[in-house]
């Protein structure tokens, strides 16, 4: 029986910052990745791939800024249904190509996923997901001053626009996934984290202004799906301690109590690997295998052969 596997794709496998956000560059970038997940859907894998928004939502947010004389401006939740829209559709695109060109039987098919989130979460006071491009210390101070956005560091390479970033505590569509994943199609879906929402009191659905962390949405989509193995996929071959130190050590296989210890020691950064990290260790819990490692080495990783693995024990 073919096993069952979530892949977390970074922002980094779509547009890397310093690229051109153009539709042809992140099309070049998404066909890359489409050629790696084709090897996996060839070693017999169930696949549901999920993937970051980071750069395109915040791009979104630009845009209707700019434009909002002209066009009122849609709030975040509809902005996260665009980016899942057309990062879908790219790598929906790419993957049915690399599938005819490799004579694979499977098909490809994106859902644009609602997650339920609590409508309370501190999140909503603390901003903490970084989008869109990034800006120069004093772009940053005049950006906060005329647009009252909330601007952080991120990751010595520049500053960017913070939005709230709450929990995913359920996502829906699990039916239809489950469905097309029986038949043979590989799924896209919980894109950018997945669109933000809350049920009210009478059990209506109502969306939220955030972006959810796609790591964390993963881990989730993981565990609903009963997935066996959650992949997260980056631009590094593995998980360091001592991370860009003289004496930085590569982890290769790591259990939860280690690598629990090793994130309380703040080996980790925070908007980075520390997301990776939380959402590996969470779904290890359950007694099933994550895995993080770079793009390139997805299937020697699934094999056993690279990256880093998290288990129980
Ligand atoms: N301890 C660590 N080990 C490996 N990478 C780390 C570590 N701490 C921070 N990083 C950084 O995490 C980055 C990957 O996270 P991120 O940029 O958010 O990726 P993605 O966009 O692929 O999700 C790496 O490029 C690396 O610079
Ligand atoms: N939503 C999300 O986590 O996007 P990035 O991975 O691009 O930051």
């Amino acid at each position: 029986m073919a096993k069952r596997v979530v892949i977390a794709v970074g922002g980094n496998a779509i547009l890397q910052p310093k690229q051109e956000p153009s539709f042809e560059t992140q099309m070049e970038n998404v066909k890359k990745s489409a050629e790696q997940i084709a090897k996996i859907e060839a070693m017999d894998y169930e696949i549901v791939l999920t993937h970051g928004n980071g750069p395109q939502v915040g791009n979104i947010l630009q845009q209707n800024d700019m434009a909002k004389q002209v066009v009122p401006p849609l709030p975040l939740d509809a902005c996260n249904g665009e980016s899942q829209g057309f990062i879908g559709y790219m790598l929906e695109q790419a993957l049915k190509n690399t599938l005819r060109k490799n004579q694979s039987s499977a098909n490809v098919a994106t859902l644009v996923t609602e997650v339920e989130v609590d409508r309370h979460d501190p999140a909503f006071d603390h901003p903490t997901k970084p989008v869109g491009v990034f800006y120069t210390e004093a772009e940053a101070k005049e950006l906060k001053a005329t647009k009252g956005w909330d601007m952080v560091e991120d990751g010595g390479r520049g500053y960017r626009r913070v939005v709230p970033s709450p929990m995913p505590l359920l996502i829906h569509g699990i039916d239809a996934i489950n469905h097309l994943l029986e038949q043979n199609i590989i799924v896209i879906a919980g894109g950018g984290g997945g669109i933000p929402v809350y049920k009210t009191e009478d059990g209506y659905l109502r969306g939220l202004e955030a972006v959810i962390d796609k790591d964390r949405t993963g881990r989730k989509l993981a565990e609903q799906v009963n997935a066996e193995i959650l992949v997260i996929l980056t631009d590094v071959s593995n998980v360091y301690i001592n991370y860009g130190q003289p004496d930085q050590q590569k982890l290769e296989e790591v259990c939860v109590k280690e690598a629990q210890r090793y994130l309380d020691e703040g080996q980790f950064a925070a908007g980075s690997m520390g997301p990776k990290i939380e959402a590996g260790i969470e779904f290890a819990k359950t007694g099933r295998t994550a895995i993080i490692c770079s793009l390139e080495e997805a299937d020697l990783a699934l094999q056993g052969k690279a990256g880093t693995r998290i288990s129980y024990t």
